[in-house]
């Protein structure tokens, strides 16, 4: 609308003021507020019809350009939380262009998990996520669609579910014996803990991966390399990249973080490269019989996959990568986040060790078939997922339309933040919330499976872990094995530290370090 609608009416209000025109003036100024405010309902009408749109939700101010960029915190779980507390349970930032979405309360995450599920079952890939996968072709990053159903189908299937996961408990059982076996050995002495349950993990996934894992003198120093790697990875991928928020600069990779993933994800492509290359001439020189890893069955499903949906091995990569890198980080913090916490209360230790004794024995070996039989065990692993969830923003969602949530506006493309770990404290739902306390999980009140949003420490709807059934054994099982062969102290003058660091899996900021006594009956008991 040009401004020349508006000359007459400034035109007489810049002659002087002579007693004549008071009146006259009077009645303009009357139509000019009118007139005005006409306009402005005029405008705010357009507006919303042609966005048909409520609001955005609330947050803080933000600068030309680059948004709120300047004032994230590394923390970003806890910075989030504090956000929440001054805009509200929904609320938004500017991350460059790119609209950030933080949602912290129960009703809201259902909203966006369950009832707008299909919608917000996609990802906004960051340009780490890319490169970690051979451009985003493994089940995380996958859009929501066939290939990605696909993807999770044969994972779940053929790896993750309860009945391929009993056919090989033997391969946890060895891999934790031996873990338990090196313990031992170092009685007396001060052991990384994450480490060790680190790489108890890795071998069991790698040896159904493709039947191999660390032994012997590589165990410590491949341990610990392998854990550096993956450690790093998952911290890029919690990073905020200037590529991710303005797109046109990711060809700059400003920051350098796709380079450095690229570096570690090559560490880990060579590995794959040459395990594939290894299983490809045993299966041409065998005589047909059956092998059970999941490299094989992946590799048999690359062959003889429909037109429909191949599955090439760039995706077969990208899902070891996934089983890799999603499978390992995740269990072994929370296993180590719960030691902490257990050596930090005396009295959860006590009653843990009291429970397996009565069930185990202090003559026997703790076996997976006991952990049914473990009630306390099964509560203090859910405590510890309450208190530091693995993923505390869970991996982002994001809308591939435009939606309202909770009243507001969140635009397609948004990357949306779902706060478990905040939400998991809540004062308002969690009696003493930062208490370890696992007597509130013994009524069984709370499970994990995705349908109470007060406690979904996996996700929940269609992009929930798909390795809840593998985290929940090996979690469980080392735990109890743990708990159950050792005493376990602090190094002299060491004092234990519960700080968490934040990356798209939360950690801890310093390692549990602690030394292990035997207390079983019978040193044969730990070969
Ligand atoms: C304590 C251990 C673990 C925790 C707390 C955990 C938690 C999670 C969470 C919160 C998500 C994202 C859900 C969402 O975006 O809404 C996720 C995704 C995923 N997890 Fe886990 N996880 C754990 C262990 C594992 C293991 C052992 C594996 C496999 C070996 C695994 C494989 C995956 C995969 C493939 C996804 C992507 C699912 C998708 O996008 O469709 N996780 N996990």
């Amino acid at each position: 609308m040009s401004l020349k609608f508006f000359k007459p009416l400034f035109d007489s209000f810049s002659r002087p003021l002579q007693e004549p025109n008071i009146e006259k003036n009077g009645v303009f100024f009357s139509y000019f507020l009118g007139i005005l405010a006409l306009l402005w309902f005029l405008w705010l009408f357009i507006n919303k019809s042609k966005n048909g749109q409520p609001p955005l939700p609330p947050g803080p101010k933000s600068l030309p350009l680059i948004g709120n960029l300047h004032s994230l915190e590394p923390e970003l779980h806890t910075y989030f939380a504090s956000l929440s507390q001054t805009y509200g349970p929904i609320c938004r930032l500017w991350l460059g262009k790119k609209v950030g979405i933080i949602i912290t309360a129960p009703a809201l995450a259902r909203e966006v998990l369950k009832e707008q599920d299909t919608i917000f079952a996609n990802r906004d890939v960051p340009a780490a996520g890319k490169e970690a996968t051979y451009g985003g072709k493994d089940i995380t990053w996958t859009p929501y669609g066939p290939k990605w159903r696909m993807l999770r189908k044969v994972c779940v299937r053929d790896m993750l579910s309860s009945s391929t996961l009993d056919s090989v408990y033997e391969l946890r059982r060895r891999e934790l014996r031996q873990t338990i076996n090196y313990l031992y050995n170092q009685k007396g002495l001060s052991v990384n803990i994450g480490e060790q349950i680190f790489l108890t993990v890795l071998n069991v996934i790698t040896s159904m991966l493709w039947g191999g894992t660390v032994k012997g003198e590589e165990r410590a120093s491949l341990g610990a390399e392998f854990r550096h790697v993956v450690s790093e990875m998952t911290e890029l991928l919690g990073t905020p990249n200037l590529s991710d928020f303005y797109p046109g600069l990711e060809w700059f990779d400003l920051q350098g973080v796709a380079k450095k993933m690229k570096v570690l994800a090559k560490r880990f492509d060579k590995i794959f490269d040459s395990r594939i290359d290894q299983r490809q001439k045993m299966d041409r020189n065998s005589d047909g019989q059956e092998n059970t890893d999941f490299l094989q069955v992946l590799l048999k499903l690359k062959d003889e996959a429909d037109a429909k949906m191949p599955l090439t091995i760039t995706e077969l990569k990208a899902l070891l990568m996934d089983m890799v890198v999603g499978g390992t980080d995740t269990t072994s913090n929370t296993v180590e986040f719960a030691m902490a916490e257990i050596m930090n209360k005396p009295d959860v230790l006590s009653k843990l060790q009291q429970e397996l004794d009565t069930v185990v024995g202090k003559d026997n070996i703790v076996e997976e078939s006991h952990i049914q039989q473990l009630p306390y065990l099964y509560a203090v692993m859910k405590e510890a997922l309450r208190i530091h969830p693995a993923l505390p923003l869970l991996v982002p969602h994001c809308p591939s339309e435009t939606r309202t949530v909770g009243g507001y506006t969140i635009p397609k493309g948004s990357r949306v933040f779902i706060n478990v770990w905040a939400i998991q404290r809540d004062p308002s739902f969690w009696e003493n919330p930062t208490e370890f306390h696992p007597e509130r999980f013994l009524d069984n009140k709370w499970d994990y499976s995705g349908s109470d949003f007060n406690y979904f420490p996996f996700g929940s709807g269609r992009r929930i872990c798909a390795g809840i059934t593998m985290a929940e054994r090996m979690f469980m099982y080392s735990l109890a094995s743990l708990i159950h062969s050792f005493d376990w102290k602090l190094p002299q003058g060491e004092k234990l530290d519960l700080t968490e660091k934040f990356g798209i899996v939360l950690k801890k900021k310093m390692p549990l370090v602690a030394i292990p006594t035997p207390r079983l009956s019978n040193p044969t008991l730990y070969e």
